[in-house]
């Protein structure tokens, strides 16, 4: 495992962190579960019916001793969480709606986290990104100034690292949100020790090209430089500017981004999901999230594409982003 990964796992170890993952049968969860608990880096809860997931554990030769198993079909506090769901989703849902929304294992998961019985969740390897966070926008929202949650990837090869924002929530972020977007992902970038050099990308480099598309990053530079001074960050790139010193000198030579950006902000969900899986099926990077930035507590959704390994570093961010 990667330093970035030790490190994190140190930092989780031993704090009682405990993550619920509502897809109780699926194998990599089980794996990964199974490995969480007997290192005893946290303390993980499944939701499913316990004999279903005890079998597909027996099936895969995983033990799943002192690990709980909670089944929304038996879940003996139901009746406080309807109300809890009820209140929070005030006038949106009735009761009897809320009692069958709850037996969706990723509502009722998100439901433990909302109600203090879990500190994050993490589920997505069976389900889609769309039924995932569902139910984390309707009920953890976003954190107070901050109007859209967004989905990182931290890419990870050997030594080199980098963050790559929006891959997964939000279709097209306008400039508003592109800013927003680019702030999150440094705060971010900072949890995995990355200082971060944002760069926010385009088909056009510093007016090369003109369209709507591209004044849209132009001004979400403008707006994120306002949003926050501070930030080293510019736009809008090429990625090929971005990344490439030698490139960079060409189409970008009085940036303070120099080819040396480490945080890439993608000008659409299009170009940031197909971005992140070329990235890892042609690039070979590890791909870990993706890591939802801006919810008041941690919910964190797996690509249906992972395996037990993504699931179990998954799981030590989510237990970091909990600590913070
Ligand atoms: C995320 C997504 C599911 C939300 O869609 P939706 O459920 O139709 O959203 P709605 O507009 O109906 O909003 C539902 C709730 O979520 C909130 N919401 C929607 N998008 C949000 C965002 N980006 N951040 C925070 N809250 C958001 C809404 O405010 C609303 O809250 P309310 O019910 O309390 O008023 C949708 O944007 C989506 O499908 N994104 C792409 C996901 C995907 O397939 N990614 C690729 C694979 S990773
Ligand atoms: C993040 C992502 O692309 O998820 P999935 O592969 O499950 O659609």
């Amino acid at each position: 495992m990667s330093d970035l990964f030790s490190i994190l796992k140190q930092k989780v170890t031993g704090k009682n962190i405990s993550i619920v993952f509502p897809e109780g049968t699926d194998e990599r969860i089980l794996t990964a579960v199974s490995r969480l608990a007997r290192e005893q880096v946290l303390r993980p809860i499944l939701i499913g019916n316990k004999a279903a997931i005890q079998n597909q554990a027996a099936e895969i030769g995983v033990e799943l001793a002192h690990i709980e198993i909670i089944d929304p079909e038996t879940y003996e506090k139901m009746d406080e969480l309807v109300q809890a769901f009820v209140e929070r989703r005030k006038g949106k849902v009735s009761e009897e709606d809320a009692r069958r929304i709850l037996l969706d294992e990723n509502y009722f998961g998100t439901m433990l986290v909302y109600t203090n019985q879990a500190h994050g969740l993490v589920s997505g390897a069976a389900h889609s990104t769309a039924d995932t966070v569902r139910p984390a926008l309707q009920i953890i929202k976003t954190k107070p100034g901050i109007r859209k949650t967004s989905g990182v990837f931290i890419m990870v090869r050997d030594e080199e690292k980098y963050v790559f924002a929006d891959c997964a929530i939000n279709i097209a972020p306008d400039s508003q949100d592109l800013a927003e977007i680019a702030v999150e992902s440094a705060h971010t970038a900072r949890m995995f020790d990355i200082e971060p050099r944002i760069a926010m990308l385009s088909f056009s480099t510093k007016g090369s090209a003109k369209s709507p598309e591209t004044e849209k990053v132009v001004e979400a530079v403008r707006l994120a430089k306002e949003m926050a001074p501070q930030l080293t960050i510019d736009g809008e790139f090429q990625f090929d500017a971005a990344f490439v010193p030698s490139v960079a000198k060409k189409k970008a030579p009085d940036s303070v981004i120099q080819g040396d950006a480490n945080v890439f902000i993608f000008p659409s969900l299009e170009a940031g999901n197909i971005g992140y899986k070329i990235a890892q099926r042609l690039g070979h990077f590890e791909a870990v999230g993706p890591i939802l930035q801006g919810l008041n507590k941690p919910v964190n959704d797996l690509s249906r594409g992972c395996n037990a390994e993504d699931v179990y570093k998954l799981a030590l961010i989510t237990a970091a982003q909990a600590l913070q």
